[in-house]
């Protein structure tokens, strides 16, 4: 039985970790007896099971006689800060730990053997750090680990087999060698970027020979190219090859020059769909920006993009260089001032680029450069005129759009504070202010409106691209959901394969043929997002796995408060505790794999309606 000792122990052991790594940035209030109560601190049986501090700038080198008190530590999570210095040896007497996340720090040194002794560990992240040496075969004695995260370290020499559990691996950007072993060739080459590894499943190896055998020395953080180990074919190369590719690449070259020139000539001639398709921009600088004869810095990418083709203009006759406004919007600017205004690319989505422009010191727009619509200009103009008509303080309203023959604009009012993506995964380092649960709540609350909006307009009626990329928030924190009624505009065939990866419904099989039903598998995922900080469609960010509403649905109920919450959410009441499971709860209901079995918008809203109002001090009618 645990006794107050044991707690009083532990309590000093934290008290030693602060005094050596915390400095001020604890916020504990250590005139309390209990550590329990300490941001971060989690206790089962007044025992502490769990301490999670992930980027709050701790630094300094975590001395031995910490973890030897904690000797019920299941959880420790201190990823994101400065930590120095090596492994401290007595991690090895917290032998329950599960998960140990130590990732972007700068702990350096080898990984101690003693680590394998914490042998009921089942995920281990040392990523992003400065550890030395190789990847020793005692891992093997980790029979349960499933989550192995090594990438981005300075480990040489070759990778032992691994035989393990393992679902997640990963070991890129080391200065790994040698052949990739039986076990770990199942995992794609996404785990084995910027090593000299060979084998399955990067290229094939070279024969024995020409594989080195001696492990290279560490400190190479960008070594030879995937499947590397070609260091000794580079000497043998004679003075005559070498001399055969530098004329190869001048005659290459030479002809690269000369087909440009030739389908520029041909691009002067001629204006087509096609033209505008070589015209994609690219991301261009702002360094880039070239003045134009009005004093505004324009982009030559952006210029060139919402011009559209000077000549597409003239084909198409003045009329069409208007843009068309909705509702009763009054007419603040025209094509020639967004021509003119100083612009930025935002970013590459699945229907064309986004660019900011200001036009001046008040108004700021985003214009969207549609790419691919195979519309007829009638059909178009229909479709655009309902997505125009749709009016809800929770959707990014369409102001105008400008159509001619190669070029579709869309106009929105430009979203200052970003999307929730950008909120939730951008700047997870020290330095970002946690997102609490009632900010989130809230951001859920609003997408849920805006999308039940969109669903009241008629049951043919949905988003077909619900993601956190799509959901913008303004200065208070109130979200606004965008791209809606664009799915059905563009080429079928033009949507990128990953679109809405981890977000679409398992019965969408055509991104064209979206549903509310649909929809609301989407926002189930986002939810799950919201809660636990995990992206569902990057295997990177997400620790994991891709499927984030699987991986929920796995973890048992009395596991989600441990495993499932953002480790941002440290201090919770136990009321905001308890809404967030109602919420876990609410977003799987939303991803059920049948679509029947999922609720309505309607319901969604009214569900996260009352839990924020059972929450403590929740002012909702603000919102
Ligand atoms: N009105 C807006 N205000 C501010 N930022 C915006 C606005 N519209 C889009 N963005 C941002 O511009 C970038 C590109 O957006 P875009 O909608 O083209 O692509 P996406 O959301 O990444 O993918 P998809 O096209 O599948 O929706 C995103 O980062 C998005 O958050």
């Amino acid at each position: 039985l645990p006794s107050t000792q044991d707690l009083n122990a532990d309590r000093a052991a934290l008290l030693s970790l602060r005094s050596a790594v915390g400095g001020r940035t604890f916020r504990w209030d250590i005139r309390k007896t209990s550590p329990c109560n300490w941001a971060g601190v989690k206790c089962d049986n007044n025992r502490v099971t769990a301490l999670r501090l992930p980027g709050v700038s701790l630094s300094g080198t975590i001395p031995n006689g910490v973890f030897g008190n904690l000797t019920r530590l299941r959880t420790l999570s201190l990823r994101l800060n400065a930590l120095t210095g090596s492994l401290p040896l007595d991690l090895t007497t917290s032998s329950d730990l599960r998960h140990l996340y130590l990732q972007g720090n700068r702990f350096s040194g080898q990984i101690p053997e003693s680590l394998f002794s914490l042998t009921n560990l089942v995920r281990l992240n040392l990523a992003e750090n400065s550890f030395t040496g190789g990847v020793s075969s005692s891992f093997n004695n980790l029979t349960r680990l499933k989550t192995l995260f090594l990438q981005d370290n300075n480990l040489s020499g070759s990778i032992p087999d691994l035989d393990l559990p393992l679902v997640q691996f990963n070991v890129s950007n080391n200065s790994l060698n040698g052949s990739i072993p039986k076990h770990l060739q199942r995992f794609e080459s996404g785990s084995f970027l910027q090593t000299s590894l060979c084998g399955k499943p990067l290229k094939i190896c070279p024969d024995e020979e020409t594989v080195p055998s001696q492990p290279t020395s560490g400190g190479n953080r960008t070594p030879p190219s995937v499947g590397g180990s070609n260091e000794k074919r580079k000497n043998k190369l004679s003075g005559g090859a070498i001399a055969g590719i530098v004329i190869g690449s001048v005659v290459g070259l030479a002809l690269i020059v000369l087909i440009l020139m030739v389908l520029c000539r041909k691009r002067s001639r001629a204006v087509d769909g096609s033209t505008i398709k070589q015209q994609e921009p690219a991301v261009v600088p702002r360094e880039a920006a070239a003045e134009n004869g009005n004093g505004y810095s324009v982009t030559a990418a952006a210029a060139a993009a919402m011009t559209g083709n000077s000549k597409a203009g003239e084909v198409a006759g003045p009329a069409a260089k208007k843009l068309v406004f909705f509702g009763n919007a009054t007419k603040v600017f025209d094509l020639e001032d967004l021509l003119r205004a100083s612009a930025e690319v935002l970013g590459k989505g699945t229907f064309g680029t986004a660019y900011k422009a200001v036009l001046d010191a008040v108004t700021v727009v985003a214009v969207k450069r549609l790419k691919d619509v195979v519309m007829q200009d009638k059909d178009f103009r229909e479709k655009i005129e309902l997505v125009g008509a749709m009016d809800h303080e929770n959707l990014v309203p369409l102001r105008a759009y400008y159509l001619s023959r190669d070029e579709k604009l869309l106009v929105y009012d430009f979203m200052h504070m970003g999307s929730l993506s950008a909120l939730l995964h951008g700047n997870r380092g020290a330095g970002r202010t946690p997102l609490t649960w009632d900010v989130r709540s809230r951001i859920a609350l609003g997408a849920a409106r805006g999308l039940d909006y969109l669903h009241s307009q008629g049951t043919s009626t949905s988003h077909g691209n619900v993601k956190s990329s799509n959901i913008l928030l303004t200065k208070s924190h109130d979200a606004k959901v965008s791209d809606f009624g664009l799915s059905q505009l563009v080429a079928a065939s033009t949507t990128t394969p990953n679109r809405g990866t981890g977000y679409r419904a398992p019965e969408v099989t055509d991104p064209k043929r979206v549903s509310q039903k649909g929809d609301v598998y989407s926002f189930g995922v986002v939810l799950l997002e919201l809660i636990t900080g995990k992206a569902p469609s990057n295997s990177v960010m997400n620790e994991e796995g891709v499927d984030l509403p699987r991986w929920v649905k796995s973890v048992v109920r009395d596991e989600w408060r441990r495993e499932v919450f953002d480790s941002e959410l440290l201090s919770l009441e136990r009321e905001e505790e308890e809404m967030m499971e109602e919420m876990v709860q609410l977003g799987i209901e939303c991803t059920s794999q049948h679509p029947d079995q999922r609720p309505e918008m309607t319901e969604v809203v009214r569900k996260i309606e009352s839990l924020r109002r059972s929450g403590p001090d929740q002012v909702d009618e603000a919102y």
